[in-house]
């Protein structure tokens, strides 16, 4: 029996209807998603967001590669349009076009990732997903905060974080302890630094905003527990986001929906024997567009 000062439980399968598609959909309506990051000994990263993007449905996926040597095509994802991160990112965003951002699986710390944060946050009001390095680069650098912060009053509840404990304690100035020892002190502390709609990952993931009370997710295992799950759910974000934008589904909705999939498709596969030990964020891409489409 929940506490009285419990969150609510993510409950929102039923969004998953307002993805239906019309007859005659295009590519188009399902939106265009850019995701960055991907640097040397990290390119796994990005090519893992972009198989869930695709997965989950986005009309184009494109991955701006920080690594020049593995931004070449993915033999086995030949969908995914791979590119190298050029260094000018602004005018590079300005030529794409995308309907949705992801930034910072395997971003790494250089030059060229701090370029491209920062045309990121400068980039107008589309949903824009940050984490893992992108999240990391913030946390050392109080003008990307402030542009982060500026953004957020000026386009709100269009930026989601998501960190995990580690990179919630670089973001707040504590330890991964004290983070996990109140969490919802922690993400409440993180909504507040940053304004953003936050999702504070591990077991029981939370998420909030500025006009939203945490909510909690109670699905999910010790079978994610793997590098990887977590860039699998930025794909998942951005996805639902990009096809939201002509389907109703805002951002906060989108960021919802791909945590209570991510984790109950994780449950669903360990149900199957697929895991704990050895689930794969791969399987888990899998898992989790069976478990749309069974909503759907
Ligand atoms: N295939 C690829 O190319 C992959 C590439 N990847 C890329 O690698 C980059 C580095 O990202 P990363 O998350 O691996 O390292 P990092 O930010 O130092 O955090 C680790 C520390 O944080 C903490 N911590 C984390 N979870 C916690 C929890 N639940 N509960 C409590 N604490 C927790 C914990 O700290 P500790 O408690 O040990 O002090 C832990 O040691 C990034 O760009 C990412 O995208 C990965 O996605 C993997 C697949
Ligand atoms: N013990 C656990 N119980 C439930 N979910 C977990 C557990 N361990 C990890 N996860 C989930 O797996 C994902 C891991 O994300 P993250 O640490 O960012 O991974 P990576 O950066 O390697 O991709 C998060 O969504 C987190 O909530």
């Amino acid at each position: 029996m929940p506490d009285a000062t419990s969150p609510n439980n993510l409950n929102c399968f039923a969004y998953i209807k307002r993805l239906k598609r019309d007859p005659a959909e295009s590519k188009a309506d399902a939106g265009k998603v850019v995701l960055i990051g991907g640097a040397p000994g990290m390119a796994g990263a990005i090519v893992l967001a972009g198989k869930a993007c695709l997965h989950l449905g986005a009309g184009w996926t494109v991955l701006e590669m920080l690594d020049a040597a593995s931004a070449h095509l993915v033999p086995e994802q030949a969908e995914l349009m791979v590119r190298f991160a050029k260094p000018d990112a602004a005018i590079e965003l300005a030529e794409l076009k995308p309907d949705c951002i992801a930034i910072g699986p395997g971003l790494g710390n250089s030059l060229a990732a701090m370029d491209w944060l920062t045309a990121v946050l400068a980039y107008p009001a589309i949903p824009l997903i940050i984490d893992a390095d992108a999240l990391n680069l913030i946390s050392q650098n109080e003008t990307l905060l402030q542009r982060l912060r500026n953004r957020n009053q000026a386009f709100p509840l269009l930026t989601v974080l998501t960190p995990h404990p580690g990179e919630a304690a670089r973001l707040l100035n504590s330890t991964g302890t004290q983070v996990q020892d109140d969490r919802i002190a922690s993400i409440r502390a993180l909504v507040e630094l940053t304004r953003s709609i936050v999702i504070l990952k591990g077991q029981h993931t939370l998420i909030a905003s500025p006009a939203h009370t945490p909510l909690q997710c109670l699905q999910g295992n010790a079978g994610m527990a793997t590098g990887g799950m977590g860039d699998v759910l930025t794909g998942s974000i951005a996805a639902l986001a990009a096809q939201g934008i002509r389907h109703e589904l805002d951002l906060w909705e989108a960021s919802c929906l791909a945590v209570e999939l991510h984790a109950s498709a994780a449950d669903a596969l360990v149900n199957q024997g697929v895991g704990p030990i050895g689930l794969t964020p791969a399987e888990l891409i899998l898992g989790m567009r069976s478990v749309l489409n069974q909503n759907y």
